[in-house]
């Protein structure tokens, strides 16, 4: 049984995929916060921006099987464009996406993305995978095509994740959990400049901002 809190048809908005349009598969629960306001403060993962409880968003449900999950996404996608994309996201897409899920994502025709804590071991097959490390929660996936780190976390710098395999480094401004929109979060904006400083100073490291706030989609 696979729990999906939201599934959309959108453009990636982070990351070197940033641009590109994707079904997004919001998949129920993380291992690093349970979703509740009243404990973010004591969790592991504390400026998370996403809710990701239940089954109870667009498009979102429990899909008893595989195909069944990869026959919903395909709905989504626009029939006969393009090179189908879903991105797995979540809450922490690890702790449903299994090996199942991805055979019948490719033969729905889809490249999958991933995107990820880290914290847990990733299936084999995966054709983009995106690792964001938190806090100090260990990260345990040795090999990624982008890690994308939110800064700034004091618990988690930069520095710790510079020699990851990685091709593509990426720091991502920290937004303010509950504002949609970039022009209206005053510490995005600082933490934004002080990403900026961190890249030109760090030129391993790229800037990536939430193209999807700044224009206004999911
Ligand atoms: C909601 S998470 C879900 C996937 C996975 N649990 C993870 O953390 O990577 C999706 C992406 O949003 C990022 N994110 C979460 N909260 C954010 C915030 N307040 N500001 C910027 N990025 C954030 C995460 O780091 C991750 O790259
Ligand atoms: N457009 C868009 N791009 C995204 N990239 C990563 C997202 C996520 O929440 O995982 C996300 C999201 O929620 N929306
Ligand atoms: S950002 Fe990712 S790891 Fe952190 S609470 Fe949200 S879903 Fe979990
Ligand atoms: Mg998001």
């Amino acid at each position: 049984m696979y729990r999906v809190k939201e599934a959309f048809y959108t453009l990636q908005g982070e990351g070197a995929q940033a641009g590109r349009a994707a079904v997004f598969c919001r998949f129920s629960k993380c291992n690093l916060w349970n979703g509740r306001e009243r404990d973010r403060a004591g969790s592991v993962c504390d400026f998370c921006d996403t809710d990701f409880v239940g089954t109870d968003g667009q498009n979102g449900g429990r899909f008893d099987t595989a195909a069944a999950l990869a026959e919903h996404i395909r709905q989504l996608w626009p029939a006969g464009l393009g090179r189908p994309y879903v991105v797995c996201t979540g809450g922490e897409p690890l702790l449903q996406l299994d090996t199942p899920l991805i055979d019948a994502f490719h033969a729905a025709g889809f490249e999958v993305g991933v995107e990820t804590n880290g914290t847990l071991p990733a299936p084999a097959g995966i054709d983009w995978l995106c690792v964001s490390p938190k806090a100090d929660a260990e990260v345990v996936i040795s090999r990624c095509n982008e890690l994308k780190l939110v800064y700034p976390q004091p618990l988690a710098l930069p520095e710790r994740f510079a020699a990851m395999d990685a091709d593509h480094f990426f720091l991502s401004p920290m937004a303010s959990p509950a504002i949609p929109d970039d022009g209206d979060d005053p510490i995005k904006r600082s933490n934004t400049r002080r990403a900026t400083d961190y890249c030109l100073a760090n030129p391993q490291w790229r800037l990536t901002l939430q193209l999807h706030k700044i224009v206004g989609i999911d």
